[in-house]
């Protein structure tokens, strides 16, 4: 362990690992991404030689931030019960008490070889990450292997499939094997060869590069990749990427001067493809989003209407979606798609785990990071279902076929933009009926900074404050002079900030709802 002293610890770290795994600025995370290495070999050790990923990615944030993120085995986040450790060794800065802290967790195991699996995004800082990441898994006498540039759902599919053989292939291109192979099949059963083109903004960033790999190798999926420079990584996110495009609701910024083509589909990725949102422009020139929320209710069309045609088949379906969700998605689904809607923190860890209680269990966050998950009741009753003619065979093959096509472990760009291009072929629906399923009542987003954000402390999955006193009661007051009105503040989770979110019936009435909660959360601040 002595590279400890290679990646020395600045004096008064504040480290934390959040929901996105520990992020800084890529300078800064040196003697973090090495202990990393060690923390990802102890996840190891402790599963009892499992295979474990590392990804070295900042997603959406600028280019010269970074990242290191742990994936559990079956493809999970790193279990909240280890995050303190993680705090602990990644703040802790003598090396006496490091080691200290190593061992008396290496005691409690038995002694096997840890496996780790690496991946990083495009960013210039992610091969010096890397090498400490590799010195941090050789300190414990640990195996890597290095996988080079991939997506962040690409580690998790690798990690997955280590240790669960029938998941796929363990490689890069045994992930588009499966995706190839699965989309080709439900094409083919439905009576279809090719999906439909889309043009897709990746962010500059690793996304673009393997759109383009799987572009190379099939003729059934039809991505033209734009904002796809990777060998320029200054250039990543820049006036682009699926935040660029949610955050400002407009286009990205070649394509407001190109000019888009009206009511193609566009879809843009985030930095490392964990997020999706799509987007095109109508007959009147108005850019018009498609964001998580509309991808949740694309995806939950297609697998009702499927279901439908099975009545003897009985699942369980649910849509969970956070407080950030329009509130005209939510009552589309509660009253046209007829599905029930549950509400949880903000935060894929919180929406995953309430997903997992339904048989499909669909979620997205408004920004577009989400999936679907299947139970297994959900594949036992439709492998069982002996059907009643063709057409009965084809929509249970099709609603199998769905689990291998989406990545149940993370929400996953490439899937879910393939299962979305699926949903709109087998649907027969064109871009302008998704975009009309409802009307999204006008919103903003807005960031503050205050003294001491944790001073706010919600309840009801965010939507109400608890602290500071007596606020809640002023937003309500205020919330109520608006038709449709909706606000709610809550503190951020990945930033030093809080977020203060406003919907209305009209854009006048939404801004000025907006500009009351701020100004009643700056005040109740001071
Ligand atoms: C309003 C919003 O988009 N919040 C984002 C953001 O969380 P905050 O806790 O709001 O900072 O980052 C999270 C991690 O990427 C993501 O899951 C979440 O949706
Ligand atoms: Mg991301």
């Amino acid at each position: 362990m002595q590279s400890f002293y290679t990646y020395p610890t600045p004096p008064d770290p504040h480290y934390s690992y959040g929901t996105a795994g520990f992020r800084y600025l890529g300078d800064q995370l040196g003697s973090v991404a090495f202990k990393t290495g060690i923390i990802a070999a102890l996840r190891s050790i402790s599963t009892g030689g499992k295979t474990i990923g590392v990804v070295i990615t900042a997603s959406h944030n600028p280019p010269d931030h970074n990242g290191v993120k742990i994936v559990d085995p079956m493809g999970e986040m790193l279990p909240q019960d280890w995050e303190p450790f993680a705090n602990q060794l990644a703040n802790t800065v003598s090396f006496a008490e490091f080691e200290k802290a190593v061992n008396d967790r290496l005691a409690n195991y038995k002694d096997v070889t840890p496996h780790i699996v690496i991946a990083r995004d495009t960013r210039s800082s992610g091969p010096r990450l890397l090498k400490a990441v590799i010195d941090g898994i050789l300190a414990l006498k640990g195996k890597y292997t290095d996988f080079g540039k991939l997506t962040t759902p690409q580690l998790h599919y690798i990690t997955r499939c280590y240790n669960d053989k029938t998941f796929g292939q363990p490689s890069e291109q045994g992930y588009y094997d499966k995706l190839i192979a699965t989309t080709t099949k439900i094409l083919q059963i439905n009576g279809y060869t090719k999906l439909d083109p889309i043009t897709v903004d990746t962010a500059n960033g690793i996304g673009g590069d393997q759109l383009r790999k799987l572009d190379s190798i099939t003729d059934i999926l039809n991505f033209h990749v734009i904002n796809g420079d990777t060998d320029h990584p200054d250039r990543l996110n820049i006036d682009c990427g699926a935040d660029y495009v949610k955050t400002n609701q407009k286009l990205p910024a070649v394509l407001q001067k190109e000019g888009p083509e009206q009511g193609h589909l566009y879809a843009s990725f985030d930095g490392d493809a964990d997020r999706v949102v799509c987007y095109y422009v109508d007959e009147s020139d108005k850019f018009r989003l498609l964001d998580g929320d509309r991808i949740a209710t694309l995806l939950a069309s297609l697998i009702g209407g499927l279901l439908k045609k099975v009545p003897k088949i009985k699942l369980k379906v649910g849509i969970v979606q956070t407080a950030y969700a329009n509130g005209s998605s939510t009552e589309f689904i509660e009253s046209k798609l007829k599905i029930p809607v549950y509400f949880t923190p903000t935060g894929v860890k919180h929406l995953h785990q309430k997903a997992l209680e339904f048989d499909v269990g669909i979620y997205f966050e408004a920004n577009g990071h989400g999936t679907v998950v299947f139970s297994p009741n959900y594949v036992k009753q439709l492998r069982d279902y002996q059907a009643a003619d063709e057409e009965e065979k084809k929509t249970v093959e099709t609603l199998l076929l769905l689990v291998d096509l989406i990545n149940q472990a993370v929400g996953d760009s490439i899937c879910d933009l393939t299962a979305v291009l699926v949903a709109l072929k087998l649907t027969k629906k064109s871009v302008y009926s998704w975009g009309n399923d409802y009307k999204e009542l006008p919103n903003r987003l807005y960031k503050l900074s205050v003294k001491d954000r944790f001073l706010f402390k919600t309840t009801d999955a965010e939507r109400r404050l608890v602290s500071p006193k007596g606020l809640q009661e002023k937003i309500d007051e205020v919330v109520g002079k608006y038709e449709k009105g909706r606000s709610f503040v809550r503190a951020s989770g990945t930033e030093d900030a809080v977020r203060v979110y406003a919907e209305a019936s009209g854009t006048e009435e939404c801004e000025r709802l907006g500009k009351e909660v701020c100004e009643l959360t700056s005040e109740a601040s001071q």
